[in-house]
């Protein structure tokens, strides 16, 4: 061992007995059983749907209440206990409502703030103290640990204990105390959160999602392609900055970009209304409850055309310069008749309808009219210099990754490129050939140099961040075309369709994702590959756990927008020492819905596979980090001390 990497530990181990606790103290924490991870995915806006999730701890949270107080509660009261530890400012304004004299509500305070302890030190049973600790309201971590760890069988402390409970509530720290204690809960029941991509685009808060997320005590992300999507317009890329926009209009989410981002979106406006009227496909998908005038609704019509249009003339040039993205069937304003209206996709002509080509140029389809270019710029402008997108974005770059390999389990939003065969499908790079493993890795190299080159806004690095999301190879697309322009201007549905990659349909055999899993260094005997992305269609029959249980899909379902076609409100996982377990979620309402009534309607578990023996801390990841650490101290400890 590095004599100089020792005499650095020894600046903080600086003596023999504290090496020897803290080796004690590893060794003892990689034997306890490994924390439970959840994992989400395709949140896709939907902040309050999202917080439920995480605040119920997909289940665990009432799970762990049951199996405390079944005897003696009420279905009733196992709800409000519930509702009170996921929504606690919330509950505790009810529960002083409906109590009305000051007694009662004391005695409330008092048997509540016991009976949140009870939960505590259950859900904490697998975790140290120090731990415990960390999870605790800062405020009140002395008392709380009084509490918790009273050991005195004689009951002689019995008045003192009593009195911290009358002093909690007499100087009005009880509401408090109780929220904090809530938060510690919800905390303990989840060591870790995956976040399987998708946060952005379709619904309303992606922003509170992303902020949430900031604020969570343990968390990665694996990008979407509308995660990246985000990245690239933050990036410089101008096409996804265009595609992020014709999103938001399209759901009626520019309140996102302007209110949210503060992205003056006056400039696009000015230019919609002086070239698109009303024009059906470009109406925006009204959000339930959301009051929007026919005026606003008719601005939006125009600004999602103008940005729509802007869209397909900036993927142009990037096809033309780039021949091995392979999209040269998708330069589509060059493949229109304009006298005829209609358009050549593939060899088959088509009539186009509910056209809006006022800017284009038949001759030069691609070039920006001298006004969007403007338009495009600005709004790039400030896309970079807004203070609360960079915040988010570069918390996406932080925690976030292409793909993940995590406790033996492979993480990736979309899929693995494969061809037909199953062989891991190539793609060419200026003159390189990658596929696999080293694929996904090169694209991730140029994400972030994009990302940290924000001001190239034409290189290679920016266009494949926009090829990763719409690409034919992207591991984040997976499909051969995203036909937008199609589904605006084309009736025939046939021309809507999006080929989907081989992988769909070859990761319901097992031996293939034995073959992923190989291919990322990972035992096929014991991992598993954690997909988001496809909405599973349960309604339809479809099993979101294939291959013999090596595949496991946990599209959220978030999305409001895709709940009629999956049936339900999707899935997540659950990884705990015994074992993993998916969860199927009803569609949720609200959230005074579980305040009120107590609908928290209990999430379907199915065991998708067992631990043979309990799982450790020192099997994963962490504890991988936990022994190394170890090791180190001990060569320490021989170094120092036993020679
Ligand atoms: O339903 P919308 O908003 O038109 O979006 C459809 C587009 O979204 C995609 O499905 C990609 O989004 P997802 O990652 O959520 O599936 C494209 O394949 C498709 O063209
Ligand atoms: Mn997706």
């Amino acid at each position: 061992m590095d004599e100089q990497f020792l005499d650095l530990l020894a600046q903080k181990y600086d003596t023999e007995e504290k090496i020897i606790t803290e080796i004690i103290n590893l060794e003892a924490i990689s034997n306890l059983p490994k924390g439970t991870e959840h994992f989400v995915s395709d949140l896709h806006g939907e902040f309050q749907a999202f917080q439920h999730v995480l605040r119920n701890g997909s289940g665990t949270v009432k799970e762990k209440i049951k199996e405390l107080f079944r005897e003696v509660w009420t279905d009733q009261e196992i709800n409000d206990f519930a509702a009170l530890v996921y929504y606690p400012e919330e509950k505790i304004q009810l529960v002083v409502g409906e109590l009305c004299n000051k007694q009662a509500l004391n005695q409330w305070y008092r048997q509540t703030i016991e009976q949140m302890l009870k939960l505590i030190s259950y859900a904490s049973s697998k975790y140290t103290r120090s731990k415990l600790r960390k999870a605790l309201p800062e405020q009140y971590v002395y008392i709380v640990e009084e509490l918790l760890y009273k050991t005195d069988s004689t009951n002689n402390k019995d008045p003192y204990y009593e009195e911290i409970y009358r002093q909690i509530i007499s100087l009005g720290q009880a509401d408090k105390l109780i929220i904090g204690l809530a938060y510690t809960t919800q905390r303990l029941v989840v060591d870790h959160l995956h976040v399987v991509g998708d946060i952005y685009d379709r619904g309303q808060d992606p922003d509170k999602i992303m902020d949430t997320l900031i604020n969570y005590h343990s968390v990665d992300i694996q990008w979407g392609n509308h995660d990246v999507l985000w990245i690239g317009a933050y990036a410089g890329s101008l096409v996804c900055l265009a595609n992020i926009i014709r999103i938001c209009a399209r759901y009626d989410n520019l309140d996102i970009i302007e209110d949210v981002y503060g992205i003056n979106l006056r400039p696009l406006l000015n230019l919609a209304e002086k070239y698109y009227e009303d024009n059906s496909p470009f109406r925006p998908k009204l959000q339930a409850g959301h009051n929007v005038s026919e005026q606003e609704i008719l601005q939006i019509t125009k600004i999602h055309q103008a940005i729509a249009m802007i869209q397909f003339k900036l993927e142009i040039p990037i096809i033309k310069r780039r021949p091995y993205f392979n999209m040269s069937e998708r330069l589509l304003l060059e493949q229109i008749d304009y006298d005829k209206n209609e358009i050549k996709i593939c060899g088959k002509t088509y009539l186009l309808e509910n056209t809006c080509f006022a800017t284009v140029n038949p001759e030069k389809p691609e070039q920006l009219l001298e006004e969007e270019r403007q338009v495009m710029e600005k709004l790039l402008f400030s896309v970079q210099h807004s203070e609360k997108l960079a915040r988010h974005m570069n918390f996406l770059m932080k925690k976030g990754s292409l793909y993940l390999k995590y406790n033996g389990n492979l993480l990736i939003h979309g899929c693995i490129p494969l061809d037909e065969e199953g062989n891991m499908e190539e793609m060419q790079i200026e003159d390189k050939t990658y596929a696999g493993r080293q694929l996904l890795d090169v694209f991730e190299e140029y994400l972030r140099y994009a990302y940290a080159h924000p001001e190239e806004t034409e290189d290679l690095a920016t266009d494949m961040v926009w090829y990763i999301w719409t690409g034919e190879c992207s591991s984040l697309f997976g499909k051969r075309e995203m036909t937008t322009f199609e589904r605006y201007f084309i009736q025939d549905k046939e021309a809507h369709k999006e080929r989907k990659n081989p992988y769909y349909h070859l990761r319901e055999n097992e031996e293939i994702c034995r073959k992923i899993l190989l291919e990322f260094d990972l035992n096929p005997d014991h991992g598993h590959v954690i997909n988001g992305h496809t909405p599973v269609k349960e309604s339809r029959g479809e099993n979101p756990v294939k291959a013999n249980g090596k595949m496991i899909v946990i599209d959220g379902g978030f999305s409001k927008a895709y709940q009629s076609t999956t049936g339900i409100a999707g899935y997540t996982l659950l990884y705990n020492s015994f074992g993993m377990q998916l969860v199927a979620h009803q569609k949720f309402n609200s959230k005074e819905d579980v305040l009120c009534n107590g609908t928290d309607v209990l999430s379907v578990k199915r065991l998708v596979d067992k631990e043979l023996a309990r799982k450790l801390v020192r099997e994963t990841n962490v504890g991988e980090k936990l022994l190394q650490k170890i090791s180190n101290l001990k060569d320490l400890l021989e170094y120092r001390y036993m020679k």
